[in-house]
């Protein structure tokens, strides 16, 4: 069928090449490339295509396909990528498996990680190469079902035995029960597990240890082992989160993860260089997520972008005819911020990525120098982007009215799964707190006279108001935001300070200060967000591209003004406030011609979006209809339950 001729029209209104500004979004025309390459591959191999649309199916039938889907794959994985190309790897589970989850899922992002991060060279010898050949199947159980926030509250324990050098692994509570861990319930042999290390009585804290859960030929349960799927979620439901209980489970010593800290066969303890280097796997998928919030952020993006583009209801002047919704500025309004949004997070995710991969070079040379500002980063950063990604994703559903609301438009899958980032990977609060520790340390040092030794992202922290004129483009709304972040973060420190000189515990003098703080966090992350826009913007070499990357950073910049009135009334004026709505507006009629070019450059491909509403060619009514009546309910026209129940209630009520 030939692609509905509003969208063809959308598209020859764009002013720039999708695939040139591909090549900015995913940061380089090669991996654009290898992108488009990939999803060309999977779509010629008909074993790659769900087998039924898969919001029919049971939590059963999701985890099937996809372990359907991981063996066809094991046979093409590496014809198809570049195995060394952790993001190859990552568009390819992407268009596959999709974003439901699947028994590989923790195994590429926390299992491996961690046993590159935290496994000594003997030991990686030993299961790096059989967990990349997928031989095993692990997983990373830290949380518990009474703790996962607090880590210094885990209750699983691995005592040393000295007489046997092995460790042995006990679950001595309900509420120790490792409960959530992704993959672990059903699919999983192995699992890094995060239990206090024990020697002689005296609790060293949580250390990583690597546990073999099921046999690896009959795939059951170890005795000791208690090990089950914990039920079905808000989404990722082709995932089996899972419980797992220890009873007197011993392990060699040499399955403590020893790059770090060790334990000798005598039972001597080796501290790490860093107290907090066993949380590095965490900071790797933290470092991953404003990447990953921004392609789910996309993704809705390009389902209601679409959509709204072939929907036409109501008139403006021509009433002839029915115009597009995405005309309404209201709907602009709606979804062209978020738009700015999706690019800005991948931008920075693209730059997380990066630190943390050099970090991970210089913890393995020995230097952990840069451990509490990535830290810090990160936490503030997968709060603030899961947020606003899932604030995003909903009003893209809304966007969609009545059919957003159906399955069909597979908006709220997207939309469960995008907002399980606020509380997976540490609960958004809890992480804002984190940043929040960072900003007012970096305010007493400002207090100590040493702010000269604050880092580049806290340095204006130090710095005094200037006069902004806003007619000067971004970099002028870059110091508003300065303003309001550097503001509230005195504030909120203040206010800790005089508590606690007040006679107020620290712990208490923090927690009546909390909500400042966590305030305090988010302008920081927000301000981070927007300078790397800019930076990013700045380099573009692409002139048409960049102009259009200049209009869209315009949408986000006043936008994010506006949003974050309440912090600077003190410095702009009613005037100039207004000045910025009305250049709002402005940006959003400017940016309108190149929506759809702007969601079609995210190159999200219909096999992945799994959407009716989303799709590329825009014929969703007629697909609509053929969706409905897949419908099992559809099946029969009289359903068991009618002829069971309603016919004999309406029978006996005729009576
Ligand atoms: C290729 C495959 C692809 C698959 C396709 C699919 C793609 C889609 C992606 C979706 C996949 C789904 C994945 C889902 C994964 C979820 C996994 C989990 O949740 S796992 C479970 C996740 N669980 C969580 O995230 C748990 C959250 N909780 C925590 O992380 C910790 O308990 C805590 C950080 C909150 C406190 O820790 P605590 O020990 O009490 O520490 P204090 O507060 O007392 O602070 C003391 C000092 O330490 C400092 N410091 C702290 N951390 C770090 C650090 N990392 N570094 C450096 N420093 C750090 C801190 O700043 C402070 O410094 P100072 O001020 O004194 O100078
Ligand atoms: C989809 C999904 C996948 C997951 N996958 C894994 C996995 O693979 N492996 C794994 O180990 N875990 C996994 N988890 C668990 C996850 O990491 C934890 O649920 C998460 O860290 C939050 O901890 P919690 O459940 O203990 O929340 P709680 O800490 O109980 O949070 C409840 C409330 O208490 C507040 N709170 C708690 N502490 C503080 C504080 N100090 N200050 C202020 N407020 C506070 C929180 O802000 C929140 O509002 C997963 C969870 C989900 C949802």
């Amino acid at each position: 069928m030939s692609e509905n001729p509003d969208l063809t029209n959308e598209r020859a209104s764009g002013t720039f090449e999708t695939n040139a500004m591909a090549a900015v979004i995913y940061g380089s025309e090669k991996f654009a490339q290898r992108r488009r390459e990939i999803t060309e591959a999977i779509s010629k191999i008909p074993e790659f295509q769900d087998s039924h649309p898969l919001v029919f199916m049971s939590r059963e039938e999701k985890i099937s396909e996809a372990c359907r889907k991981l063996a066809v794959l094991s046979n093409y994985w590496n014809s198809l990528i570049d195995t060394s190309d952790e993001e190859e790897a990552l568009h390819l589970y992407r268009e596959v498996l999709g974003l439901e989850g699947h028994p590989l899922a923790l195994h590429e992002t926390m299992f491996i990680p961690s046993l590159i991060a935290q496994a000594s060279d003997e030991q990686q010898e030993k299961w790096l190469g059989r967990a990349q050949r997928r031989e095993i199947i692990g997983c990373y159980a830290q949380t518990e079902m009474g703790h996962g926030t607090n880590l210094r509250a885990l209750e699983t324990t691995a005592t040393f035995d000295i007489s046997t050098r092995e460790f042995i692994l006990n679950s001595p509570t309900i509420t120790s029960l490792k409960w959530w861990p992704g993959a672990l319930g059903k699919s999983a042999n192995w699992s890094i597990v995060i239990a206090n290390l024990i020697i002689k009585e005296h609790n060293y804290g949580p250390h990583p240890f690597m546990v073999q859960l099921r046999d690896e030929k009959s795939h059951e349960p170890l005795p000791g082992i208690t090990v089950g799927d914990i039920g079905p979620k808000m989404a990722f439901n082709g995932a089996d989160n899972g419980f797992l209980g220890f009873k007197n489970y011993r392990i060699p010593r040499e399955n403590m993860l020893m790059r770090h800290s060790k334990v000798t066969s005598d039972g001597s303890y080796i501290k790490p260089p860093h107290a907090k280097i066993g949380y590095s796997s965490m900071v790797k998928v933290r470092s991953r997520m404003a990447m990953d919030q921004g392609l789910f952020l996309a993704s809705a993006l390009v389902i209601a972008v679409r959509y709204s583009a072939v929907r036409r209801q109501g008139y403006l002047e021509d009433k002839s005819r029915e115009v597009k919704v995405l005309d309404y500025q209201t709907q602009q309004h709606r979804l062209f911020p978020s738009i700015a949004r999706a690019y800005a997070f991948i931008f920075c995710g693209f730059e997380t990525i990066r630190l943390y991969d050099q970090l991970l070079i210089d913890v393995q040379n020995g230097n952990t120098s840069g451990m509490a500002d990535l830290h810090a980063l990160t936490s503030g950063l997968k709060s603030v982007v899961t947020y606003q990604t899932g604030e995003g994703i909903e009003q893209a559903r809304m966007a969609c009215g009545g059919h957003g609301y159906s399955m069909a438009s597979y908006i709220s899958e997207i939309y469960g799964v995008a907002i399980g980032g606020c509380t997976y990977e540490g609960e958004n609060m809890v992480m804002l707190l984190q940043l929040a520790r960072y900003l007012v340390k970096s305010i007493e040092m400002i207090q100590n006279g040493k702010s000269r030794e604050l880092g580049p992202m806290v340095a204006y922290l130090a710095e005094n108001e200037s006069e902004i004129d806003l007619n000067l483009g971004p970099n002028e709304y870059l110091k508003v935001f300065e303003y309001a972040a550097r503001n509230q973060t005195w504030r909120a420190t203040e206010k800790f300070q005089k508590l606690r000189n007040s006679g107020m515990s620290n712990e208490e003098a923090w927690n009546q200060a909390s909500v400042e703080l966590t305030r305090a966090s988010r302008l920081h992350t927000r301000l981070y967000i927007m300078s790397t826009f800019i930076n990013h913007v700045g380099s573009i070499v692409d002139q048409k591209v960049k102009g259009v990357l200049i209009d869209l950073l315009n949408v986000h910049v006043t936008y994010e003004v506006m949003d974050i009135g309440i912090y600077v009334q003190g410095l702009l004026s009613s005037n100039q406030m207004d000045l910025i709505r009305n250049q709002l507006y402005v940006s959003l009629e400017t940016i309108r011609p190149n929506a759809v070019s702007l969601v079609d450059s995210f190159q999200i491909s219909d096999m992945q979006l799994r959407s009716v509403l989303g799709r590329r060619d825009g014929n969703v009514y007629e697909n609509l209809f053929k969706w409905a009546k897949s419908s099992p309910l559809n099946k029969t026209d009289v359903l068991p339950s009618v002829t069971q129940y309603l016919k004999p209630m309406m029978e006996k009520s005729k009576l």
